[in-house]
């Protein structure tokens, strides 16, 4: 079977539940961010693969269950049947965040506390998980206006609120781990920075 269907050429695409919605939807919005967040995660593994950081692992997990999240997304729980939605549920017992809580306060235990701003720096690893980050939180936002609407499960938007929290931590963390600095921010004048 061929990757491209053509029915997506007059913009409006498929959910997993069937129906379709045009391509602007808050719903593949939503879709689009998250999958973003995946490919950002996928580079900033590589880099966290060639400093052997030990974030590896939990990256690749968390790329999975962006999946699962995707799935939620794509099943609008209120125009979806049983069945669909039973497939696609996410983290209903909760074990899921307090796994990233878990791996959260691990981390905090081995970093230097917090006094300063820090900006999104300390090496290719710590940068682009930064980056990954970020997206994170806008993904957070995409998949708020869904969560409102019932369409997708609450527990979506809490993973993506941990999972950025978590985000910071394991940049903080790649960075002591490869022994680069983080650069703090300073408040700058015309000229403070020659
Ligand atoms: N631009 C997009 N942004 C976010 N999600 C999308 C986008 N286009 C499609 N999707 C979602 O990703 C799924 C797979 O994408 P795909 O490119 O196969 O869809 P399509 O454009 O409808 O089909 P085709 O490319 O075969 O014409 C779709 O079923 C839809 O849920």
């Amino acid at each position: 079977m061929k990757i491209y269907t053509k029915t997506g050429d007059k913009g409006t695409s498929a959910l997993f539940s069937g129906e379709r919605r045009p391509k602007n939807d808050e719903v593949f919005e939503a879709l689009g961010t998250t999958d973003e967040l995946t490919s950002h995660l996928g580079l900033a593994r590589e880099y966290c693969d060639e400093q052997n950081n030990g974030l590896s692992e939990k990256l690749e997990k968390i790329q999975c269950l962006l999946q699962d999240i995707g799935s939620n997304i794509a099943t609008p729980r209120g125009h979806s049947n049983d069945a669909r939605k039973a497939r696609t549920t996410f983290d209903e017992d909760g074990g899921l965040v307090a796994e990233l809580e878990k791996w959260i306060d691990d981390m905090d235990e081995t970093l230097p506390p917090l006094k300063n701003f820090i900006l999104p720096s300390g090496g290719r690893a710590a940068s682009s998980l930064h980056i990954a980050r970020s997206v994170c939180r806008r993904a957070e936002r995409r998949v708020h206006p869904l969560i409102d609407k019932d369409d997708a499960d609450s527990t979506t938007g809490k993973y993506l609120n941990r999972l950025s929290d978590f985000l910071f931590n394991a940049a903080r963390y790649a960075a002591q781990k490869e022994g680069k600095e983080e650069v703090i921010y300073k408040k700058q004048k015309a000229g403070s920075n020659q």
